[in-house]
């Protein structure tokens, strides 16, 4: 029985997350997914609470035979010490899927196997590029799984959006 991790930010859950984790469910039974920067929300770059976010990928994963459990991780100050704090929110896992270089370092660091995936479609399925057409009235449905439209709709999600890139000075 093998257990991986996947970490992003998922705002929001979109269809490049999605290939990744169907390329993951051939390789490993059970699936931890890291709900990065669990803290943040309501700003342009990171609209949605952890809370939402789990709703996003629970119902969009509900017919997938991988077993999965989403655990929101905070950030850290320091980057030394974050492997760590995963593994001390997560339940134990064999290996690590992520393409981002730093936390490619720092699971590598710690000694923990590290697995990249290809990059779907990355033109148009990246959070950035999602969030730039909820807040400019585009199409973004056809970039993120139904059920992620859904949980989005009930939230009110791009009124929210639209409303914090008014007043956002972080911006994308
Ligand atoms: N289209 C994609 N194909 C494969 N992997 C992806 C794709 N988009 C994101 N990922 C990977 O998923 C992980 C989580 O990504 P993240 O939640 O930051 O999404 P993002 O699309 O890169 O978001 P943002 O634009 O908000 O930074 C990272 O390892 C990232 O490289
Ligand atoms: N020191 C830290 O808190 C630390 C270090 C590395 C990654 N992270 C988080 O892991 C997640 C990585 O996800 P992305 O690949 O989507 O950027 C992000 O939420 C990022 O903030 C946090």
């Amino acid at each position: 029985m093998a257990r991986g991790f996947y970490i992003g930010r998922f705002q929001p859950y979109h269809n490049g997350h999605h290939s990744m984790v169907e390329t993951i469910a051939d390789e490993v039974d059970e699936l931890v997914l890291g709900i990065g920067s669990a803290g943040d929300s309501h700003s342009q770059h990171d609209p949605f609470t952890a809370g939402e976010r789990i709703m996003m990928l629970r119902k969009s994963l509900v017919d997938s035979d991988l077993v999965t459990y989403a655990v929101p991780i905070e950030d850290l100050e320091r980057n030394s010490v974050w492997v760590s704090h995963v593994q001390s929110m997560s339940p134990t896992f064999d290996v690590a899927y992520s393409n981002n270089p730093l936390v490619i370092r720092l699971f590598e660091e710690a000694g923990i196997e590290v697995r990249q995936s290809p990059m779907f479609n990355r033109d148009v399925l990246e959070g950035s590029e999602v969030r730039e057409r909820m807040v400019e009235g585009g199409d973004w449905e056809s970039l993120v799984p139904d059920a992620c439209v859904e949980v989005i709709r009930e939230i009110d999600g791009v009124e929210r959006i639209q409303m914090v890139a008014d007043s956002d000075t972080n911006g994308d």
